[in-house]
């Protein structure tokens, strides 16, 4: 009831219904004339404005229109009865919360909001922490920013590989390392000394290393020692990694230790790209392939080696709050039978499947290199598709798999957004 008032009282002092937000003066006013339930501004400090409705405040910071449910607002409280500072965690039960709680009074000030719920308690927020923490203030940012890339824009970028030392030793060349590794989903390190070890201490230094049915560090060549075409001479089409696990590896490190022979190069495309480029002219198709989960398989019975994997996912993966791509599955190699999908459905995927691996195949979207020893390759399996092409002689790679969160913890303990 009385938030209804309150409201109304609200909507009355800001004049025309049709215009809730007052356009602020310059100078700090306040337009209520109660100060309790009033908003002023102070130059320093964005503009802002608030009102009460039945289940939630509206508040306006800045640029910033935020809806904060009256629930939320008692369940983030930071008071040091409900988080503990210290380890940044919640301690209040928000089972204990009544879902239909209303705050008892309600004020603002330059900075802070003030809550005041029916049992005494009162809850304090920085405007800049809500405007930050709200979901409208998280809409407007991408939560992984990226330079999208073909050749020409990656080849012009002139993005320096960074030479082993400065990336192992100093903060800057690692820092600089996982900058280039989150824009461009692609990294170098260069003058590796050219063993397994070598390879081993330069992975662990931007993450933790994910042992898989492969192992922890692999070597291969094409010795056909398991049972798939990479172990091969082969040539392989654009595809990212392990996408039968359901949670495809991260990071894949390639370190080419030998090649004595011709052909042998890396394929890169940024799946991304590709992926927008779909998003663009043909939304439906992203839509579908967002939507459509599909199973990836991989079956080897070589040698000692047996394993049966598999997973369910769509071929592109987006975050549903604000519809950011996170991850593409693309392997032609391992998708396996097509049973999930209905009739109705699977051709239309065809289609949606076919303009994607279009874009991921026009020949301005590869960048072509040539693995030599010293030089690792960090690859975000997650983003950025690999193949080879066909070769001759002896030819050794060495690698490991890498987890995509803790190359992420690295990266935000250096200060970079991640
Ligand atoms: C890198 N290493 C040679 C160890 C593994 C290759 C895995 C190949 C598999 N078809 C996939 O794409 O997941
Ligand atoms: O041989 C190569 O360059 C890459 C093979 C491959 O796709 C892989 O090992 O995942
Ligand atoms: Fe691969």
């Amino acid at each position: 009831m009385w938030c209804q008032r309150l409201a109304w009282l609200l909507r009355g002092c800001h004049g025309s219904p049709g215009r809730r937000w007052p356009r602020l003066p310059q100078a700090p006013r306040p337009i209520l004339a109660a100060p309790a339930r009033c908003q002023t501004t102070v130059p320093a400090s964005p503009p802002c404005a608030w009102q009460l409705h039945q289940d939630h405040l509206e508040l306006r910071y800045g640029s910033t229109v935020m809806r904060l449910d009256f629930v939320w607002l008692r369940d983030h409280c930071r008071s040091a009865s409900c988080y503990n500072a210290k380890t940044k965690q919640r301690s209040l039960d928000t089972a204990s919360v009544d879902l239909a709680i209303q705050p008892q009074a309600v004020r603002v000030d330059e900075t802070t909001l003030f809550l005041t719920w029916p049992d005494g308690h009162v809850t304090r927020y920085g405007l800049e922490w809500l405007a930050k923490n709200s979901y409208e203030g998280q809409k407007q940012q991408v939560m992984h920013p990226r330079i999208l890339w073909n050749a020409e824009i990656y080849q012009q970028a002139q993005v320096p590989s960074i030479d082993c030392r400065r990336f192992l030793e100093t903060h800057e060349g690692l820092k600089e390392f996982l900058q280039n590794f989150l824009w461009y989903g692609i990294a170098f390190v260069e003058n590796v000394p050219p063993t397994k070890e070598d390879t081993e201490i330069v992975a662990k230094r931007i993450s933790i290393i994910r042992e898989t049915i492969y192992g922890r560090m692999w070597y291969f060549t094409s010795d056909f020692s398991r049972g798939d075409t990479a172990y091969t001479k082969l040539a392989l089409d654009r595809h990212t990694d392990t996408t039968y696990f359901q949670e495809p590896c991260g990071i894949q490190v390639f370190h080419c230790l030998k090649h004595e022979g011709t052909g042998g190069r890396t394929l890169l495309v940024d799946g991304f790209h590709a992926a927008e480029q779909v998003r663009l002219q043909a939304p439906e198709h992203f839509e579908l392939l967002a939507k459509v989960p599909l199973k990836h398989e991989y079956v080897e019975n070589v040698g000692d080696c047996h394993n049966h994997m598999i997973a369910v996912g769509p071929v592109l993966n987006v975050y549903p709050w604000n519809n950011e791509l996170y991850l593409i599955r693309y392997n032609n190699y391992d998708r396996a039978v097509i049973n999930t999908v209905p009739h109705a459905v699977v051709h239309s995927w065809y289609h949606a499947h076919r303009a994607l691996t279009t874009e991921l195949r026009r020949p301005h979207n590869e960048l072509w290199v040539k693995l030599k020893p010293g030089k690792a390759l960090f690859v975000d399996n997650w983003r950025v598709l690999h193949g080879r092409e066909a070769f001759t002689g002896y030819r050794q790679l060495c690698g490991c798999y890498l987890t995509r969160d803790d190359m992420l913890n690295t990266a935000r303990l250096l200060g970079l957004q991640a």
